[in-house]
């Protein structure tokens, strides 16, 4: 199965888009024409950078306005379409995508279209070349993939095909079983995109908002299905248009796309073994048991902050490492790792974003499977330096440059705290946290998707809606990552101002990372005390908020009371509720959070986030007062 890629989904100019999907794995390349257009170097000289890259073009495209017109437009419509055909013979594109007119003056009628089409294939056979017609599902006439098949199939003509772009068909919400009785020698090129579901004007929506399969909401798979079910044996394209990724990394993005690919044809192989294309079996989808520990970086002054955060917070040091300086703190089922090493990523990680929770450690069935999924996947392993009889742990490198490890259970990698560390006796004033409720990661807007589709690829997870939090300053996006388990819940921050909490994070932090982490409590207001006893004073909420609480929910004065006594949130859904208790920032902006789910809360408490970040902005910067 070969893939393939639109430059219109990539951003720089021809070279750097043709540079990055080259460097990202694709075959094929599918020729904007705009990105040509707008090049200055001659269409033999792009054939050469193409060929040089390793790449093929898979489609030159797109031929817009072209049948069911009158004379004289009709004659001129195929004078273009010669014209375009010169081109496409330098640069060795062997298929043009016609896209259905939109043009006022094109006439309706299958059998008008399907003439015009016989005619152009006629032309096109002369020199080789081939054509695809794609509805668009905005055209004037021809807007559903059922029709343009009609047309191909009336124009009779072995170099006239059709061509399938999942987002026109489900954004119109065309069954994909709709396909699967086309002949797959009919299909010249597929083209794939997912979208977030937005209930907008079609056209706007296909060219501001597709994303890579599996970041958006769309029956993806369900389409990638029906294609393989036809026999269809071409390249599988991407063809995104998205004005987030016009601006981002040209390498990123084109990585997310091959990527996604591999992700959507896992998951075709594994619905259609009958007929899907022969693409590697990958072990599958990874259930992750939950996350086993999470590691900071840190240098000596500010593992001490960190120490005595952790202290009041109730853990106890239960570990040394043999070798390393690095330290094990314990609660519960909760490990929290602190490395003050000098070098290695650890120290790289310092370096770069000061204090920091650089890696995690999660529960799977089993680590060498696990790392071999997120290697087909694109993920990049990775291995330190390991002392005799250390272990090495399986990892793989995530998308903000920090670490997650894999352990399991049925190797050597369950005895990991007794192999590499000196057990400590230590006590702590244990506060009643359990273990990790969730884990807060905040990254520019940008990237977001970048990680969701990660995650998605690699692990067992639902992805839950976008929600919009209000910061004093801006907005936060914030998209839930979790598998139904609960075993693992990772909470996505994007930020799209520097001003918001989140966005002074990623400023002063130099990048994506960890921003936050939960821990649960059976007990959120014995949790308090202990927390009080141990000199921790909670980030302080406002009295505001709580005459709302009891206002909005018609909650009982005393206990109102009582959360307010605590600096505790509170929520609740169908299911059961939710508290809320943060804790001081330190460093830059990092803090933890303990939680109390009661019955089957689900969510995150996102109705009170606007309080806590306003809260935990007035506590970093205190209000300046006026002077008389
Ligand atoms: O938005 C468009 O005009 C457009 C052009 C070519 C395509 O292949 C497509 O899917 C959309
Ligand atoms: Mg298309």
């Amino acid at each position: 199965m070969k893939t393939s890629i639109a430059t219109v989904s990539i951003s720089g100019d021809l070279r750097e888009k043709l540079e990055a999907i080259a460097a990202a794995g694709f075959d094929g390349v599918e020729i904007f024409e705009n990105d040509f257009l707008a090049f200055d170097r001659s269409p033999a000289e792009v054939r050469g950078m193409v060929a040089d890259l390793g790449l093929e073009i898979t489609l030159f495209q797109p031929f817009r306005d072209f049948e069911g017109l009158p004379e004289p437009q009709r004659g001129q419509a195929f004078d273009r379409a010669e014209r375009k055909f010169d081109l496409m013979e330098e640069l060795g594109a062997p298929l043009v995508l016609v896209c259905s007119s939109v043009a006022p003056a094109a006439l309706g009628g299958i059998d008008r279209a399907a003439a015009d089409f016989r005619e152009l294939g006629e032309r096109a056979a002369k020199r080789g070349l081939k054509v695809g017609y794609e509805a668009l599902a905005w055209g004037r006439h021809v807007n559903d993939h059922r029709d343009s098949w009609e047309v191909v199939r009336r124009a009779d003509h072995p170099n006239v095909g059709l061509i399938l772009d999942s987002f026109h068909s489900l954004s119109r919400r065309i069954s994909s079983d709709t396909i699967r009785s086309i002949p797959g020698d009919k299909i010249f090129i597929v083209q794939l995109a997912d979208a977030p579901a937005l209930d907008m004007d079609l056209l706007y929506w296909s060219r501001h908002f597709r994303n890579m399969p599996g970041e958006g909401d769309l029956p993806v798979v369900d389409f990638a299905r029906a294609v393989a079910a036809t026999g269809y044996n071409g390249p599988l394209s991407l063809e995104i248009f998205n004005d987030q990724f016009r601006s981002g990394s040209p390498r990123t993005i084109a990585l997310d796309g091959h990527r996604s690919l591999i992700f959507l044809m896992d998951q075709v192989r594994e619905a259609e073994p009958a007929v899907a294309p022969k693409v590697p079996a990958l072990p599958p989808r990874v259930s992750v048991k939950g996350v086993s520990f999470v590691e900071f970086t840190a240098d000596e002054t500010e593992a001490d902050t960190l120490r005595a955060m952790l202290g009041k917070l109730g853990f106890a040091r239960t570990g040394k490492h043999k070798s390393k300086s690095v330290e094990r703190f314990s609660q519960g089922a909760i490990n929290i790792v602190v490395n003050t090493e000098r070098e290695g990523l650890a120290h790289a990680a310092y370096l770069t974003h000061g204090t920091s929770a650089y890696a995690m450690g999660l529960l799977v069935d089993d680590a060498q499977a696990t790392l071999a999924r997120a290697k087909a996947l694109d993920a990049q392993p990775f291995a330190q330096r390991v002392a005799p009889g250390e272990l090495a742990i399986p990892a793989v490198r995530g998308v903000g440059g920090g670490v997650i490890y894999f352990l399991d259970e049925h190797t050597d990698l369950k005895r990991v705290w007794d192999v590499e560390f000196e057990a400590e006796p230590g006590s702590g004033n244990d506060a009643g946290l359990m273990g990790f409720d969730h884990i807060a990661q905040t990254m520019n807007y940008e990237e977001m998707l970048t990680w969701i589709l990660f995650y998605r690829a690699i692990f067992v997870v639902d992805k839950g809606p976008m929600v919009d939090v209000v910061d004093p300053s801006g907005l936060v996006r914030s998209q839930v990552i979790e598998n139904s388990a609960g075993s693992l819940r990772l909470t996505l921050n994007g930020a799209e101002s520097h001003r918001t909490l989140a966005g002074h994070f990623i400023a002063e932090t130099f990048g994506s990372s960890v921003q936050h982490i939960a821990f649960s409590s059976a007990d959120i207001f014995a949790t308090a005390q202990a927390l009080k006893a141990n000199g921790l004073i909670p980030l302080q909420i406002s009295a505001n908020y709580y005459d709302d609480l009891q206002a909005r929910l018609s909650l009982d004065a005393d206990f109102v009371a009582r959360l307010a006594e605590c600096n505790i949130l509170y929520d609740r859904d169908a299911g059961g509720e939710f508290f809320q208790l943060y804790t001081p920032n330190f460093g830059e902006g990092f803090f933890f959070e303990i939680v109390e789910r009661r019955g089957r809360y689900a969510g995150y408490g996102a109705v009170n986030a606007p309080f806590r970040i306003a809260a935990q902005k007035r506590s970093i910067r205190p209000p300046t007062i006026p002077s008389k």
